[in-house]
């Protein structure tokens, strides 16, 4: 498919329809760490989809405040770049603790600003939304905002991904999640408790989706980084991380991953980015790289 960029709106100009607005010069800096989005694209792999993993952290390494507190980091640049994430993803995942905290809309607010020769795009991109939620605790209802930009056109019905030991999922929650064209979809646990991220990586592929953009919260980066560190299998082909002018201060909900010890115990040196750059978006800076291997 061929991209071209579009000129209908100057760089700077802030749109009027309430979009968001990303320009194309930063967007093609980004072009290295994205999906492919040529369907005849061969690097992509038949049992996982392209998975990036993005957030925004403090500068001590915090994603909020603290457990269920909802915390903006993002300036307006950078938020705007998340949302062009979104443009460029089949789907978004978070874990129950984040959809509990923060009732996301995980939904895209941008119209990209590359389409289709000869196509002008009217509405943006929606990514499907995952939420892991092994134990069935997300109390989803028709208030959700999730569901609410869903019923609204706004956003896509999202999968939640149950184990397959949970024995009934409420009818409510049921019907309102089906409601807007979503389902509850069962996954292989350990123990009822979690999943491993090769099934979670099947799963979505399996639901027909070839890209996946992971934003949190510090459970699933944490679990899904240790994986990395372990250096057994390579799940994540992209790291885009938004840092943030500011300490959020002890309590917060940290990136760190458990330290990787060797099969003798001993430490194994740490994960590290390689094809690294750096992308000041107004008071923030976002960091892009793919994990050394
Ligand atoms: N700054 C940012 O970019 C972001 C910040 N956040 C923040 O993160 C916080 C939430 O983080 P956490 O409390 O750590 O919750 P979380 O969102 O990481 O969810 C944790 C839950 O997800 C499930 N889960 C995680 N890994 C799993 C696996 N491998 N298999 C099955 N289930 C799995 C488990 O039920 C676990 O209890 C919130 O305060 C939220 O605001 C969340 C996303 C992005
Ligand atoms: N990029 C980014 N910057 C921040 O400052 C954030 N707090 C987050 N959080 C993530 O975005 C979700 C909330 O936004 P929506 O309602 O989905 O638009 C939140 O749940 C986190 O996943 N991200």
């Amino acid at each position: 498919m061929a991209f071209t960029v579009q000129p209908a709106e100057p760089q700077g100009t802030p749109p009027t329809d309430g979009l968001l607005h990303f320009p194309a010069s930063s967007a093609l800096k980004l072009e290295p760490h994205l999906p492919p989005v040529a369907s005849t694209d061969t690097t992509t792999r038949p049992d996982k989809p392209f998975v990036t993993l993005t957030f925004a952290t403090s500068l001590d390494s915090s994603l909020s405040l603290a457990p269920g507190v909802r915390t903006t980091l993002s300036g307006p640049q950078s938020k705007a770049m998340t949302h062009y994430l979104r443009s460029r993803h089949a789907a978004i995942l978070v874990g129950v603790g984040t959809a509990v905290a923060d009732d996301p809309g995980l939904n895209c607010k941008i119209i990209s600003p590359f389409v289709p020769e000869g196509v002008r795009e009217q509405h943006p991109h929606q990514p499907r939304p995952i939420i892991l939620d092994p134990s069935a605790r997300w109390e989803v209802n028709a208030e959700s905002k999730v569901i609410q930009l869903a019923r609204l056109g706004q956003g896509l019905g999202p999968l939640v991904f149950v184990a397959k030991e949970v024995r009934s999922v409420p009818d409510e929650r049921r019907a309102v999640v089906e409601g807007v064209g979503g389902k509850f979809v069962r996954v292989k646990s350990v123990e009822g408790e979690e999943f491993t991220w090769t099934d979670v990586l099947w799963t979505i592929k399996e639901e027909g989706l070839d890209s996946v953009m992971i934003e949190g919260g510090g459970s699933v980066i944490n679990s899904l980084l240790s994986l990395e560190q372990g250096g057994e299998q390579e799940l994540v082909d992209s790291v885009i991380v938004t840092i943030a002018p500011t300490w959020l201060g002890a309590g917060g909900v940290l990136v760190c991953p458990p330290r990787a010890v060797g099969k003798d115990g001993q430490p194994v040196p740490p994960v590290r980015l390689r094809d690294v750059s750096w992308h000041p978006l107004g008071e923030d800076v976002v960091l892009c790289g793919k994990i050394l291997r």
